[in-house]
């Protein structure tokens, strides 16, 4: 008899995230969750990523009878603020003026859920980021082109154009929503068979890119 690998169910609606994990190359379906993304009074920002992945995982766990639900979430802290995505151009505005020339922590957490056991693992990721500074023009014309509103701290480290990021110290898949070498680990940890993957930021000193995602930064240190 041929055991059917359970199916991996991504739990959320980013496209950066379907995108990185489709890099290992295993199939999977994509079902976003509906949480309140809203920190509780008082949470500690390193918290915060983690406890919305375990809140997205839950949710579509709990509408499925097998599978791996993978949640995610990324968080932007800024001098213990945490910056998520803008609701308007206004807040688009004040989040990359704060930001520009400084350096800043983003932190995505990762929860992976066997749903057949209930077993459940949740990490966080950390990388620091050091924005350039951009001048109040380059900002009002970022923010026309809408590419802010979707993400949190209103930058994406992979819009080339407007290249907001001087230098990430960490992992850059991390910045983009979905550290990978996270998710290969703790697929493993539940048996996930997946092929090999190239060696990253998170195992070996490798270059100035991450392996997996093939994503080359202006200036990635690398982290033992
Ligand atoms: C900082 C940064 C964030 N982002 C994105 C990744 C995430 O999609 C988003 C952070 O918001 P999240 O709330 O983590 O995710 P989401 O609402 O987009 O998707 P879902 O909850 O359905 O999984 O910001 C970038 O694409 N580039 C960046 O440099």
């Amino acid at each position: 008899m041929i055991n059917t690998p359970p199916p991996i169910i991504l739990a959320s609606a980013s496209p950066r995230r379907r995108e990185l994990l489709a890099l290992l190359g295993v199939p999977f379906d994509v079902r976003a969750a509906d949480v309140d993304e809203t920190p509780l009074p008082g949470e500690p920002p390193a918290e915060y990523p983690k406890r919305l992945s375990l809140l997205k995982a839950r949710a579509v766990a709990e509408t499925l009878a097998a599978g791996i639900v993978i949640g995610a979430d990324t968080a932007v802290i800024h001098r213990g603020d945490i910056l998520g995505k803008p609701a308007n151009a206004d807040e688009a505005r004040a989040m990359l003026q704060r930001l520009r020339g400084e350096r800043h922590r983003v932190i995505s957490g990762i929860t992976v859920i066997e749903v057949a056991t209930g077993k459940t693992i949740t990490e966080a990721c950390e990388s620091t980021v050091f924005m350039r500074a951009m001048s109040d023009e380059e900002i009002e014309a970022y923010i026309a082109s809408g590419d802010p509103m979707d993400k949190a701290g209103a930058y994406a480290v992979q819009n080339v154009e407007f290249a907001p990021v001087q230098k990430v110290v960490g992992c850059p898949a991390n910045v983009m929503g979905l550290p990978v070498c996270h998710v290969v680990r703790n697929l493993r940890r539940l048996g996930v068979n997946l092929p090999d993957t190239p060696p990253t930021h998170c195992d070996i000193r490798y270059g100035y890119h991450c392996a997996i995602t093939n994503y080359v930064m202006p200036d990635v240190e690398q982290q033992t």
